[in-house]
């Protein structure tokens, strides 16, 4: 049993609030319930200690005052049923005392129902004052979260993201903001409580208070009656348990329906986490535009229905397939349906006990019908109140421990930053970036064969490097190591003779440009495909229409419908229309989406180049890293490419300002290059000029031959 240390970060809490409670069990799936055991209640009460006081402040620093209106409305609301009932009781206890006493008058009965109007007037004026005041608390805090949220996620680079652990915290996290999306609104959003909802325990406390005080009040009305304090109270617990006995029979045949969320949205199981996975993920390639041409032409169809209906029937219980193939859960089921017969039977037979205790109040309290009906409804009411406040509770639980993944998610810190003490600021190279790469290894995180090992080369200041290879040998990998979107295992990477790690990636960035091979298409404008390569020039149309010139593309823009701001169709390949970047007043979807145009794969191509000369031309941008910038181009355009590279990695002198590193099948390309490297099973094989490898006739002289 796990408890918590106080060296312990909440990570550690988190990540020990998840192992199973016994250890031939599975690691609980992300967002599924904690198990009810003490060892869960302590960490949920580090949970509470380490992060509550933080996260309530904050929330309360929003609207200090509406907050405290909240909490005491919330209370007052509380009160409200009770105070109905009690009220209507009194109606009836009036009209039908005046009727038998013969004093009964219609205008009598009317200012009774005026008096209960004027309150249902003021308990709904009330409630709606609370429910205004607290859609705009919740609002707010909706929002901090989700900033919060948002603001970390774009802090994360991908060796962080990578981690299935660091995936699952995230997960997690996101459930807990995704809490907030409908709290206050009538029940809690996705079955998830979230921290405002703790205002309705406050509510349900109140009411039970409210119905326990008017049921004492209604036993103990008539002390004339003769009936001791003892008997009453007997007559109450009497009556409560004929009303929860029926709850209990029900948890008895199925504990989970009261353990578990009741709308069916998050994976309790593991078994139900990967039901839910593969539900989505056959949603998705049914519904995904992309796959579509491949599930046509591979017919696979009735492949992902099948795997969505097995999916999706385990998750709605209605798994009949299983439950008939064996007998002994068949008889199971024959057991559970007596079992259900049973209780339905008990259940009436309890509603014929229950009026046994409302006889006996009817008794007490002089026959009033009022009174009868207030007691009834009362025990109904405290009975569900009861239920419900167990059910929050149980959610509360689980929602301590998504606050916790929220708050140690919050705390995590992008692998590739250094810290503080290592950070050192990028100086810029006059002739372009100096590269070392000494010894370099990496392993994909889960994979057991290393992409990169021992690479070692040295890349002077200006110089342009072809990394070639077959497919798989490492190119791609050691460009994005390069590119300080991946991190490397072990070795050393220099750049300008400073370790690469000692740099904010942040800051190395705005030195680089590059085409990734397979580059991002946005369903958006092709002047925002473009313009984000600089996000600071977006707006900017005569640095677009540049770029757009350097990499060949002016003719695919004047011959789109609406040039520069038509929409490029993706085809689904992005999953999310791309915001609008530069606040276009372009809001016509229909106008828009008839000027969608698809492009060729060398058009896009065209269109990714243009992105990266955005800002390759810049000053501060020391290398240019191209992976297979040409592949889908023809041999006129890839040459025009390659001059303009060299055009913007050199001063009209003819002294070089950049470094330029590119990844080709095309062999022909590589006499452009200083060096080329030759990488085979994830390391460089052979390292030189053209010239040079081609006379020592190795396996680059091979590929060469063989290609060109
Ligand atoms: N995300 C990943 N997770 C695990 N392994 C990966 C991942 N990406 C690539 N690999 C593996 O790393 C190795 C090198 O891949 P890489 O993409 O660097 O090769 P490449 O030389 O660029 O290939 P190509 O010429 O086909 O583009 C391959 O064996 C590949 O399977």
């Amino acid at each position: 049993m796990h408890l918590p240390d106080p060296k312990d970060t909440l990570y550690d809490i988190w990540l020990a609030s998840r192992s199973p409670n016994a250890p031939n069990r599975v690691q609980l799936a992300p967002g599924a319930q904690r198990p009810l055991t003490i060892a869960k209640l302590s960490l949920a009460g580090q949970i509470i200690a380490r992060c509550g006081p933080g996260f309530f402040t904050l929330v309360w620093g929003l609207h200090p005052i509406r907050t405290l209106i909240m909490l005491a409305l919330n209370v007052a609301r509380g009160a409200f049923p009770a105070l109905r009932g009690y009220s209507q009781a009194l109606i009836i206890n009036e009209v039908q005392s005046s009727i038998s006493s013969g004093s009964f008058t219609w205008s009598h009965l009317l200012y009774l129902l005026g008096t209960e109007f004027s309150r249902m007037v003021l308990e709904t004026a009330i409630d709606s004052f609370a429910t205004l005041n607290e859609n705009l608390v919740y609002g707010s805090a909706r929002f901090l979260i989700e900033y919060r949220q948002m603001e970390q996620q774009l802090r994360l680079d991908v060796p962080t993201l990578s981690d299935p652990t660091t995936r699952d915290l995230l997960h997690e996290s996101d459930l807990f903001v995704r809490s907030f999306a409908q709290a206050g609104i009538g029940g809690f959003g996705f079955g998830l409580l979230s921290p405002l909802d703790f205002v309705r325990v406050l509510t349900l406390l109140s009411e039970l208070a409210s119905h326990v005080f008017v049921l004492s009040s209604l036993t103990a009305a008539t002390p004339s009656s003769g009936t001791s304090r003892t008997t009453q109270l007997y007559i109450l617990a009497f009556s409560l348990i004929t009303f929860i006995l029926p709850h209990i029979v029900a948890w008895l045949r199925c504990p989970d329906s009261f353990n578990r969320y009741d709308d069916g949205g998050l994976p309790y199981t593991p078994q139900e986490a990967r039901n839910a996975e593969r539900q989505e993920k056959m949603r998705n390639l049914a519904h995904s535009d992309p796959y579509r041409p491949e599930v046509l032409v591979w017919g696979l169809g009735p492949w992902i229905l099948q795997g969505w209906s097995k999916a999706r029937r385990a998750m709605l219980g209605l798994d009949s397939e299983h439950r008939g193939t064996s007998n002994f859960i068949g008889q199971m089921d024959l057991v559970s349906s007596v079992l259900a017969q049973i209780n339905f039977n008990f259940a009436d037979l309890m509603m014929v006990v229950q009026n046994i205790p409302l006889m006996l109040v009817l008794q007490q309290s002089s026959g009033a019908l009022g009174s009868l009906a207030l007691y009834r409804n009362s025990v109904q009411q405290l009975v569900f109140t009861i239920r419900q406040l167990f059910t929050t509770t149980r959610m509360g639980l689980q929602s301590i421990f998504l606050m916790g993944a929220f708050c140690a998610a919050m705390e995590i810190e992008p692998l590739l930053a250094p810290k503080e003490d290592d950070l050192v600021q990028y100086v810029s190279h006059e002739r372009g970036m100096k590269i070392e790469a000494r010894n370099l290894c990496y392993t994909y995180p889960g994979s057991k064969q290393p992409s990169l090992s021992n690479v070692n080369f040295k890349l002077e200041a200006g110089e342009r490097l072809a990394i070639v290879g077959h497919n798989g040998s490492g190119k791609s990998t050691l460009a994005k190591v390069l590119l300080r979107i991946l991190d490397f295992d072990s070795g050393e990477l220099l750049v300008n003779d400073v370790s690469v790690r000692h740099y904010n990636p942040h800051d190395f960035h705005n030195h680089v440009s590059t085409v990734f091979q397979g580059f991002s298409k946005f369903n958006s404008t092709l002047a925002e495909n473009v313009g984000i390569g600089f996000v600071d020039k977006l707006k900017n149309t005569k640095a677009i229409e540049h770029a757009v010139k350097l990499a060949g593309a002016t003719r695919i823009v004047e011959s789109l419908p609406r040039g520069l701001k038509t929409r490029l169709d993706t085809a689904g390949a992005d999953p999310f229309t791309f915001p609008s970047l530069n606040g276009s007043t372009e809001n016509d979807t229909w106008a828009s989406s008839r000027s969608h145009q698809g492009l060729s794969g060398g058009e896009w191509q065209h269109i990714a180049l243009s992105r990266a000369f955005m800002r390759a031309h810049r000053p501060e941008v020391d290398l240019l890293v191209f992976d297979e910038p040409t592949s889908s181009l023809d041999a006129h355009a890839q040459n025009r490419i390659f001059d303009t590279i060299d055009d913007i990695s050199r001063r009209p002198s003819g002294d070089r300002t950049k470094s330029v590193i590119f990844i080709t099948h095309r062999l022909s390309t590589v006499r452009r290059a200083d060096k080329v490297a030759f990488m085979e099973n994830g390391t460089i094989v052979e390292f030189g000029t053209h010239q040079e490898l081609m006379r020592r006739n190795g396996p680059y002289a091979a590929l060469y031959r063989a290609s060109v």
